[in-house]
């Protein structure tokens, strides 16, 4: 059904002066799915996410999130962005940051309040919500940046690398959180990533290279496609010029 599909890119090109970054790309997820992006460095990974969280917009073709045209101020409330530089503010304490973003989203008082613990409990913070951000390292601001996405909480959530510095148990606990947001409170994810084993949390995987979508499929389906029994294999097919229909 039209309307369960979340996001839904039809066509999709995007250029930077003579320079075109995304060459033809269409492609949907449906609800309550997580899908990661994967793609070497410069391969227009966060230039396709930002399209979709409406921050940028197509030099051709159409994006449509929720069946909504994007871009559209009315779907920041829906969306939870994390980019992939921290857009915090430096000077100012992790809970100044949280009420400053929270309050962007309309949440004030006791109820923003209780969500910043909850956020902050999530992402394993709770001790350090006073300290100043300069004093957090590349991994907490990594965290908070997360925590702050999901104040509002969005039903669609796109997080641009979201685990870079962040450690091996940390990171399974992300994890472990994003799956259960998907399954238990209906979010969609999309997920920008470099690690291949965070592959195999997705329900579905876009291969992008230069520009192109080499792939997109659960991660069976890919490796049925490349005849092969890795993900990291049929990454490195997908990835090295492969193309998949
Ligand atoms: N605003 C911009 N102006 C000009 N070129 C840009 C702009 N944004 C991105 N590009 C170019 O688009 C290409 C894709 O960049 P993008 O950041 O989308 O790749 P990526 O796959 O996310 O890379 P990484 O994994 O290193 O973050 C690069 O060649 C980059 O230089």
């Amino acid at each position: 059904m039209e309307s369960q599909v979340w996001i839904k890119l039809s066509h999709v090109n995007r250029s930077f002066g003579t320079q075109q970054v995304l060459h033809d790309i269409s492609m949907q997820i449906p609800r309550q799915q997580i899908c990661g992006l994967l793609g070497p460095s410069g391969s227009g990974k966060t230039t396709l996410v930002k399209l979709i969280a409406g921050i940028d917009t197509a030099s051709q073709g159409t994006v449509h999130v929720m069946g909504e045209k994007m871009p559209q101020f009315q779907m920041l409330s829906k969306l939870g962005y994390m980019a992939q530089s921290d857009a915090l503010y430096n000077e100012l304490s992790a809970l100044d940051n949280l009420i400053f973003f929270g309050e962007l989203y309309g949440l004030r008082g006791k109820p923003l309040r209780a969500r910043i613990e909850e956020v902050m409990s999530l992402v394993n913070l709770s001790e350090h919500l006073h300290k100043k951000i300069h004093q957090y390292s590349g991994g907490m601001k990594r965290r908070l940046s997360l925590a702050i996405s999901l104040l509002h909480s969005p039903s669609l959530l796109i997080l641009d690398e979201p685990t870079v510095g962040i450690d091996p148990i940390l990171r399974k606990s992300i994890w472990k959180e994003l799956n259960r947001l998907c399954t238990e409170e209906g979010v969609t994810i999309l997920v920008t990533t470099h690690v291949m084993d965070e592959a195999t949390h997705c329900d579905l995987l876009g291969f992008l290279r230069a520009g192109h979508l080499t792939a997109f499929g659960s991660p069976q389906e890919l490796m049925q496609k490349a005849d092969s029994d890795s993900i990291e294999e049929a990454f490195l097919i997908f990835g090295n010029g492969g193309n998949a229909s």
